[in-house]
């Protein structure tokens, strides 16, 4: 049938101005070659995150209106949870500011001094949790999601037998295990229905709670639908509450699929669960009819979780970003395959193989987009990873990537032709690129504030 537009109108903008190439390498020498420090008016695509940069509806706009904000009780809160039981199942919730605020509630009831903590693969704020809380993040996802040229449906596929030897040898030391819907640290890439299942059925065996991280969990819930058997026929909402059957709850970013710019949840069946999580809340987060947000902020989340599940919507958003990566593989410029849900992942150990892991060649590409095109990517490799605390010497990802993040309903196509192009244009001059080293590294979390130069 006939090819769709986006399912929307634009009813307001928000100027963007582009800049010089001049202006560009003066702004990005200043920022200390990290394009965390830049001032977002330098920036003209901006493709840092997803994570709360989209772009709410008219109608989530008309609920910013309707605060309500009592300080207990607020009338936002009750529609909140009417829309998390709607679409994921769940009878009981705590309010929080974003999503690492769900994290922090989470592995402080859960996670002890020399705990493992399973999971596909933690992302960097699940990760620093766990970590925070002493515990030991692990990663069990299947190998074939550290090979970039490989093209599988479910790349974000926990690997059950892993998961299976490792509870059989650890158990007595891992108090939860993780799943995240889809999978970001190895490419936006979905985990099956299947899949889900198998880790739920582990987990019982080992009498496990077993939590989602479920901040792209419609993007998961459509790729189920487009490529798992059995599912096309089913509504996103039947998909999604099937996804959270399987697990005993869920953290939650409302800054991804839930279309709003602040806010999160921790989401469960156990109703004792939430009595013991109320008491952090209370402490981190404020009362427990709130968490840390304003009543509109609920509102427009409640709406967001709604449309986020509507199907026209979703198959724009995943085509959106997919054709970005067909635009980047039609120029030969090497990417993560399968494109993933909320991003396209450029291979910068491909794209740039004779920069050395220790001058950072993600680093060097994200520079080059900035420069070339005014677009702001992120580095998601050697200077992401930080140093292995026994060693002291950086801690190598298997993969060297720059992050494209498309945020929700922002950028057009043409958006998406620029970037290519951009791409296109250093990949014709990539043996004249360089590699970088530090001028600051901090101590902890380096890639948001270090400091480079070019070697
Ligand atoms: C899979 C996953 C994330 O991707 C995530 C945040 N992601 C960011 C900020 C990103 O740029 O991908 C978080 C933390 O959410 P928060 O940024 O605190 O609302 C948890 N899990």
């Amino acid at each position: 049938e006939m090819m769709a537009a986006e399912p929307f109108r634009i009813k307001m903008v928000e100027p963007i101005k582009t800049t010089t190439k001049e202006e560009r390498q003066r702004k990005i020498k200043e920022a200390g070659y990290n394009v965390f420090n830049l001032e977002s008016k330098d920036v003209y695509i901006d493709l840092l995150t997803d994570s709360g940069t989209s772009a709410m509806s008219d109608n989530q706009w008309a609920g910013m209106m309707l605060g309500d904000e009592a300080y207990a009780g607020s009338k936002n809160f009750y529609n909140l949870k009417d829309a998390i039981k709607e679409v994921m199942g769940y009878d009981y919730f705590l309010p929080t500011h974003q999503g690492r605020a769900a994290e922090n509630v989470l592995f402080q009831l859960y996670v002890e001094e020399g705990n493992y903590v399973p999971n596909n693969m933690h992302f960097d704020t699940t990760k620093a949790h766990v970590q925070d809380k002493r515990g030991r993040p692990v990663n069990l996802v299947i190998d074939e999601a550290y090979d970039a040229k490989k093209n599988v449906p479910f790349k974000g596929n926990m690997d059950i037998d892993k998961l299976d030897n490792f509870l059989k040898e650890h158990s007595d030391n891992v108090p939860i295990v993780l799943l995240t819907v889809t999978c970001n640290s190895g490419g936006g890439q979905p985990v099956s229905m299947e899949n889900i299942k198998e880790v739920s059925e582990i987990c019982k065996k080992y009498n496990k709670p077993f939590y989602l991280d479920a901040c792209r969990f419609a993007e998961n819930a459509y790729f189920i639908k487009l490529r798992e058997p059995g599912y096309a026929d089913k509504s996103i909402p039947e998909i999604t509450r099937e996804m959270f059957s399987y697990a005993d709850g869920c953290t939650m970013s409302s800054k991804k699929d839930a279309l709003v710019n602040i806010g999160g949840f921790l989401a469960m069946e156990d109703e004792k669960l939430l009595d013991k999580a109320k008491v952090l809340g209370v402490l981190y987060e404020g009362f427990p009819t709130y968490g840390g947000m304003a009543g509109r902020d609920m509102e427009a989340m409640a709406r967001g979780l709604l449309e986020v599940v509507e199907e026209e919507y979703l198959q724009y958003r995943i085509n959106q970003v997919n054709y970005l990566g067909e635009k980047l593989k039609e120029k030969k410029v090497p990417i993560l395959e399968p494109v993933g849900g909320h991003a396209v992942y450029l291979d910068a150990g491909r794209f740039l193989p004779n920069i050395p892991k220790d001058q950072f060649p993600g680093q060097a590409l994200t520079v080059a987009l900035y420069e070339e095109g005014g677009i702001r990517g992120v580095e998601i490799g050697t200077v992401l990873s930080g140093r292995d605390p026994e060693t002291g010497d950086h801690d190598y990802p298997e993969l060297e990537l720059v992050r494209l993040t498309i945020p929700r309903r922002v950028y057009t196509y043409r958006h998406m032709d620029v970037v290519a192009e951009a791409a296109k244009i250093i990949h014709d001059k990539r043996d004249e690129i360089g590699g970088y080293k530090f001028t600051y590294e901090p101590e902890i979390l380096r890639h948001f504030t270090a400091r480079f130069a070019p070697v």
